[in-house]
């Protein structure tokens, strides 16, 4: 059990509010925050003068009003606090949320994402999580996976911010998992190896929200902006394997005055986004929170089941695990100095008081095959000292112990086999991961994967197999054989007409070449290769009769794709280093090319060519299975976490 922390922050005079020459109403003293009513006039006495200086005591109060003042609180005092805690709950393997409340201009987005070279808990916190994983990983203690998402709740409705290909920007449909609860359905989520990487993702998250800011008048005051790590660690820790998964919300909430419905009439009203229902039902939420644990000392009350309304919003809840459930949760409420504000401060002051109730009970979220190793080997432990009791009593020889001990050797073979397996899966992931040419993105249902360098995907022609297989062409050369070559050979193949040393690739300043070795069969685009020939994007290649290729060059590509966007590049052209135009070609190509099949004739040619097009029908047949195909990759990389169960 842990109550949600809270923090009040107080931001500096700004211009409009100096141009008004408005007044400081805000005080702060340890952990305590005054406002002053300045209407009531410090001339009257006893109950009137209380409701003079009102008074709320909270875990952190921070005075960021003068930065020459000596009880200024910087970005970085914010973060020693906060984000500090933060990251000790990712390593300890709980799920965290900070969440910034206030209303609009108060300092919500400074303090969350801060400004260029003041940064905010949010970049602090992810370069933070990069140097320690930094400074675990060189003693080899652990490795660690980090996965980032940034959404935006605007009028209901979940937008990504991350996704490259903004087609469907609005409307994400929100879901429910029975066991991992609420989540989004195809919201991008992009695997981080450095702190540079999720920079990347924040700038251009951030550039998204302002970009729509501009078209739909302030937006970034009235959506909810909510940057999501899923930090997953496994170490060994006393011999013992531990995995542990966590998911840390930093939430940006909109402008708090939208939450006020009371005042809410004709154009206000009309507009819509004015009254932000996120808002409103996350006060409903924290009211009904705050009541139940207030009354769990009242045994009449207690029996009585408060009703939370998480589902009436999309805030709420995908929020709903960090407001009253398993996770460490921080409030931090922004308010401005000034006398002008004084009705929405001391409601967020009221909010932020109401929030101090809150408990949650954050729990380790271990992965269920390690818990399974954990609890085997404490039934292991309780048999062995069982069998060491029958020792003593010489029941030995009893059925009951024959039993017992064969029992404790099935459990101890059963964790030695699934800590193998633990740690092969997870050892085999990191190293492919680690490539830095290869990254894995979600997108949509499918899973892609990103690589830098030039390579060649297996278009596989057995109809069971279900992997999709990448070989890189590293700067250099790299051969292609069978395994009994006598020189070792970088990609090993088997299959009808493939000779044991059948031809090498050359990548050369970016340029990939193909070099047939003897008279070993070589196709590219359909026609036989017996010199060297240069490959271009989307080329496809057969080595032997049953090794086919799709060629990537993602550089290339990725001018190519320039150039279509310009114009320069005509359908036409493009059109001859596509796929399937390419097994198009390869079909026509065969059959004004006699020279591939001399020795048997007309008749053997056109069966041949037959043959040949049916063998290219069902390749293209296997294009459709593609996207399955890539499903069975994220299997893949995901294993480790559903293999065992
Ligand atoms: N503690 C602070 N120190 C210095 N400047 C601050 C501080 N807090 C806020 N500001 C400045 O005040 C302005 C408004 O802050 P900010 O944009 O963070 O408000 P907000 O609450 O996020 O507003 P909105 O709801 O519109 O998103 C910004 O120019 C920001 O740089």
């Amino acid at each position: 059990m842990a109550s949600v922390r809270v923090a009040v922050r107080v931001r500096p005079m700004n211009r409009r509010e100096k141009d008004l020459t408005a007044k400081c109403i805000i005080k702060m003293e340890g952990n305590k925050t005054s406002i002053t009513n300045l209407k009531i006039s410090d001339g009257n006495a006893g109950e009137v003068l209380r409701d003079r200086i009102k008074t709320f005591t909270y875990d952190f109060s921070y005075d960021s009003m003068d930065s020459k003042s000596s009880p200024f609180v910087s970005q970085e005092k914010v973060f020693k606090d906060l984000g500090s805690d933060v990251l000790r709950a990712a390593f300890e393997g709980y799920n965290a949320c900070v969440f910034a409340y206030g209303q609009t201009g108060s300092g919500k987005s400074y303090t969350m994402m801060g400004n260029p070279g003041d940064a905010g808990l949010i970049p602090r916190f992810c370069e933070g999580l990069f140097t320690r994983i930094a400074a675990t990983t060189r003693w080899d203690e652990a490795s660690f996976r980090a996965e980032v998402s940034y959404l935006e709740i605007y009028n209901e409705r979940v937008r990504d911010l991350l996704r490259r290909k903004s087609t469907q920007t609005y409307n994400l449909r929100v879901r429910e998992h029975p066991k991992d609860g609420p989540y989004v359905e195809d919201l991008s989520k992009h695997l981080v190896q450095n702190y540079s990487d999720v920079e990347e993702l924040m700038e251009a998250g951030n550039i998204n929200r302002t970009t729509a800011s501009t078209s739909m008048n302030d937006v970034s005051s009235r959506s909810h902006a909510i940057f999501t790590i899923n930090f997953t660690q496994a170490k060994f820790d006393s011999e013992m394997p531990s995995e542990t998964v966590s998911k840390i919300h930093l939430v940006d909430l909109a402008g708090s005055e939208r939450a006020d419905a009371t005042g809410a009439t004709g154009v206000r009203l009309k507009e819509g986004g004015n009254i932000n229902k996120s808002l409103v039902t996350l006060g409903n939420v924290i009211s009904a929170l705050a009541d139940m644990s207030q009354d769990g000392g009242n045994t009449n009350l207690k029996k009585k089941a408060v009703f939370v309304p998480y589902r009436d919003s999309v805030l709420t809840w995908l929020l709903k695990d960090s407001l009253g459930g398993n996770s460490k949760t921080i409030m931090i409420a922004n308010v401005s100095p000034a006398d002008v504000n004084y009705g929405e401060t001391l409601s967020t002051l009221r909010y932020a008081n109401r929030a101090k109730n809150i408990i949650n009970k954050p729990t380790i979220n271990e992965d269920c095959n390690v818990r399974l190793i954990r609890e085997l080997r404490n039934e292991i432990a309780r048999l062995k000292a069982l069998l060491v009791q029958g020792n003593q009593i010489a029941l030995l020889d009893s059925p009951t112990a024959l039993s017992m001990e064969e029992k404790l050797h099935q459990n101890e073979a059963r964790v030695l086999e699934l800590t193998k397996e633990w740690t092969n899966k997870w050892n085999e992931t990191q190293n492919i991961l680690k490539e830095e040419t290869l990254a894995l993105r979600k997108e949509g249902i499918g899973v892609v994967l990103d690589s830098e360098l030039p390579h060649l995907i297996g278009i596989d022609d057995d109809l069971l197999s279900t992997g999709i297989i990448l070989y890189h062409l590293k700067e250099g050369r790299t051969y292609v054989g069978r395994e009994d070559a006598s020189t070792e050979q970088d990609i090993i193949l088997h299959g009808l007409d493939l000779e044991s040393e059948h031809c090498r690739f050359e990548n050369q300043n970016g340029k990939v070449t193909l070099v047939p070795l003897g008279r070993a069969q070589c196709s590219v685009n359909g026609v036989q290769v017996t010199e060297r020939s240069q490959l271009n994007q989307g080329a496809v290649i057969l080595l032997g009769r049953t090794n086919m290729f799709r060629f990537n060059h993602p550089k290339e590509a990725a001018k190519l794709r320039e150039k279509r966007k310009s114009g320069v590049l005509s359908t036409f052209s493009l059109s001859m280093t596509d796929l399937s135009t390419s097994c198009e070609n390869l079909s026509t190509v065969m059959l004004y090319n006699p020279g591939l099949f001399t020795e048997k004739g007309p008749v053997f040619l056109r069966l041949e060519f037959e043959r040949q097009q049916r063998e290219e029908l069902e390749k293209l047949e296997l294009k459709r299975y593609k996207s399955e195909k890539l499903l069975a990759i994220s299997s893949f990389f995901c294993i480790w976490k559903s293999g065992f169960s």
